[in-house]
């Protein structure tokens, strides 16, 4: 096992109230003490004190999930865990990781890239970055300082599961999110299937 992040505090617990979340009350957390000292947000909806509780680690998309650029998945998956969160309670860790952990100015150079039909993650190599550069480190003391050591993760993404279990935290069941295949992001979800997502891409599959 890899050796615990160091241990974070919760800083503030902000009552919200969330549109995108069929208008659930909901909680804001902010944290001391994290390990990459990045700004990351936990978002908890109320959920059952003996629950082992849903949980989604959403990467930080600022054109998907705030633009709703149809390049990627990212608004889909965000909506998708806000309204099953919403449902059953459990928490959504909003990582400060955008374009995977490049930056957004990197990653829309990365577009220009994938413009002249290189894959995405080619693309990161090309302008000299890794082509996923994201740790979960932040995301386990995030989940300590909330008292969750034992979790189900909403993802696709094994390396989330992997890392998590690595630092401790117990992933009890991994529920995969849908796969909102359109035509316009049909080439970045196949370059995630080949690298290791386990998406099922007929289209219309899950929506
Ligand atoms: N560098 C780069 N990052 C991208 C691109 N498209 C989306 N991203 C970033 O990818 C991250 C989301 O990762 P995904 O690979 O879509 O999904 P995941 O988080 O690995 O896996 P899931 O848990 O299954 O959703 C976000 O930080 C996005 O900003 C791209 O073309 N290039
Ligand atoms: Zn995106």
């Amino acid at each position: 096992m890899t050796a615990l992040p160091q241990t974070a505090s919760v800083r503030a617990r902000v009552p919200v109230t969330l549109h995108r979340a069929t208008g659930r009350p909901a909680e804001l957390v902010t944290f001391h003490g994290l390990p990459d000292a990045q700004e990351h947000l936990a978002c908890v909806l109320p959920y059952a004190p003996q629950a082992v509780p849903l949980v989604r680690l959403h990467s930080e998309c600022l054109t998907g999930d705030v633009l709703g650029s149809a390049r990627c998945d990212c608004g889909p998956q965000l909506d998708e865990a806000l309204t099953a969160l919403a449902d059953e309670g459990g928490v959504l860790l909003y990582l400060r990781q955008e374009g995977r952990g490049i930056g957004l100015y990197n990653k829309l150079d990365t577009y220009v890239l994938q413009d002249q039909d290189i894959d995405t993650f080619s693309a990161n190599r090309i302008i000299g970055r890794g082509e996923d550069e994201r740790d979960y480190r932040s995301a386990a003391a995030m989940l300590r300082a909330l008292g969750l050591t034992r979790i189900r993760l909403l993802t696709n993404n094994p390396d989330k599961v992997a890392q998590l279990r690595d630092l401790g935290i117990r992933v009890e069941a991994v529920l995969p999110t849908g796969v909102h295949l359109t035509d316009e992001n049909a080439r970045y979800l196949s370059a995630k299937a080949r690298t290791g997502h386990t998406l099922a891409l007929l289209k219309g599959a899950s929506a």
